[in-house]
Order: structure tokens, then sequence, then C-alpha cells
């Protein structure tokens, strides 16, 4: 097997005290695309923060091809080949889908403020390198006839597209993607899982997904991995992970017990 691509390793995050990551341990392998499922409040959210450098761990390790950015900023992780995309539309609604594109190289653009205020040669020469690399991936997700238009006139799939396509004109290694599928009809679920996959077999990245729609889970994802109260409870392909008993417990606890008692 090869070395992961990402590694989590016995990572736990506390918030006021309160465990919400605990000993959590993921390791993707390069062109993987993981699942993480789990109840709501399990944690998932929070690992994809600690993972970006939002939240630094209580205790752990995370290592990027082989680097620890456990304490590094965002942009720095970004950098080193990390996109997210969060759950809530990031968009920029005054700017135009090719605008809020080019918003996605700037962690890479070295040109200095001056030299934009200025409108210097080396500004320009990026300048003219982003737009070209924003056009390439809305080719990519099929949204050329879009580049003009504002933000706000997108619908909200439309909006998911356009971050995704975002995070990848930065040329990650890894993508985190936070509910990629919210809101989606069934019909563009077929479409999105195939978006997924040119994603990892034409532009060579590594998924990694939250996501409460199962059928994309299970359509898309080689692993999944299960948290349940910020604990790793099961981890495997998608058909042996819907199969656990665990799992089953987490998600339908509840009910169950109800059931249960009521008979
Ligand atoms: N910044 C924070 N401060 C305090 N508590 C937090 C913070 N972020 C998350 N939490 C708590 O941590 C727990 C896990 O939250 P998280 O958003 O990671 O779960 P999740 O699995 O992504 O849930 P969902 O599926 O509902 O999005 C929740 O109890 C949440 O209230």
């Amino acid at each position: 097997m090869t070395a992961p691509l990402l590694s989590v390793r016995n990572v736990s995050v506390s918030f006021g005290g309160v465990k919400v990551l605990d000993g959590v341990n993921l390791d993707v392998q390069p062109g993987e695309i993981r699942g993480l499922i789990g109840p709501n409040g399990a944690g998932k959210t929070t690992m994809l923060n600690v993972i970006s450098g939002i939240h630094a761990p209580n205790i752990g390790d995370i290592l990027l091809d082989g680097v620890s950015i456990v304490g590094r900023k965002p942009n720095e992780i970004a950098r080193l080949g990390l996109g997210r995309t969060f759950q809530t539309s990031q968009l920029f609604r005054g700017m135009t889908v090719l605008e809020n594109l080019m918003t996605g190289l700037h962690h890479r653009t070295s040109a200095g403020l001056v030299a934009a205020a200025f409108n210097l040669r080396g500004y320009r020469e990026e300048e003219e390198a982003a737009e070209e690399e924003a056009r390439l991936a809305l080719e990519f997700v099929g949204m050329s006839a879009f580049a003009d238009r504002p933000g706000s006139a997108l619908s909200f799939g439309q909006q998911r597209v356009i971050e995704i396509a975002r995070t990848l004109i930065g040329a990650p290694k890894v993508v985190l993607l936070d509910e990629p599928a919210v809101g989606l009809s069934l019909n563009r679920l077929a479409e999105f899982d195939t978006l997924l996959r040119r994603i990892r077999d034409e532009k060579g990245v590594t998924l990694i997904l939250i996501e409460h729609v199962i059928r994309l889970v299970m359509d898309v994802c080689d692993q999944v991995t299960v948290l349940s109260s910020g604990r790793q409870i099961a981890e495997g392909p998608p058909d042996a992970v819907r199969n656990d008993s665990q799992v089953i417990e987490a998600y339908l606890g509840k009910e169950l017990r109800a059931r249960h008692s009521a008979s």
C-alpha cells in the first residue's frame, strides 16, 4: 500500500471542555474518494475544520503528503494543496462567476499590493494566468456559459458546482467537500456522481466528502468513515459500513430503542 496522502492521527478537539472529536484516526490514500458520515453533531464538520486549519486539535497530528499541518494557518494549508468547500454558499453574489473563481487563486499569486495598485506587468501577467485557469475550471465543470453572470443569478445547485470548480483552480492534492449535494434533485445526483469521479480521475484530486445523501456516498465513495459523538465507530467499503450494526444503531438508535420498549 502507498503512503496515505492525508493522515489524521489520534486527533481530539474540545470546545469549552466538551470533547467533540475523541482520538480520531483517518488515513486517506491518493486517488481515493472518502465519505465521512454520521448523525447530526457527530463532529464531521469539526473534522474538516481541523484538517483545514480553522481549529487546532488539542492533541494529535495531521499530515498532508507527509508534512505536518497542525498549527498552520488555513491559507498556508491551502498552499500546501488542500481545497475546501463549506456547508453554506461562499460565493460573492455581486461578482461574476469568473471573478468568483479567480478569488480561489489569490492564495497563490505573489505580486504584492503595490504591483496591483500600479497595474504593473508582473501583476497583469498573474491576473491573465488566473483568468485562464478560472476559464479552464469553468469549462471542466461544463459551466463556461455562466462566466459573466453574477453569482446571485445562479441556482443553489449551480452555486455548489462553482464552489467545487473554485477549489480546483488552486491545483489541490486533496479537496474537502462539506455536504456538496445538499438541495440537489435526484436527477442532478447522477451528474454529480460523474463530476466527482472526473475530478478524481482527470484532475488526480483525492476527495473527502461529508454527505447526508447516503445514495451518493454509497455510489461514489471507495471507503467510508463513520463518526458518532466524536468517535470513529466504523470504516470500510460502503456496503460493509451500511450493514455494520454499530452504524445502524448510531443512525437509528433512538428509533429502534423506542420500538423495542413499545413492544
Ligand atoms: N466552534 C464551536 N464551539 C462550540 N461547540 C462547537 C463548535 N463547533 C461545533 N461545536 C459542537 O460540536 C459538535 C459537533 O459539531 P459538528 O458541526 O462538527 O457536527 P456534524 O457532524 O458536522 O453535524 P451536522 O451533520 O449536523 O452538520 C456539536 O455538538 C456542535 O454543537
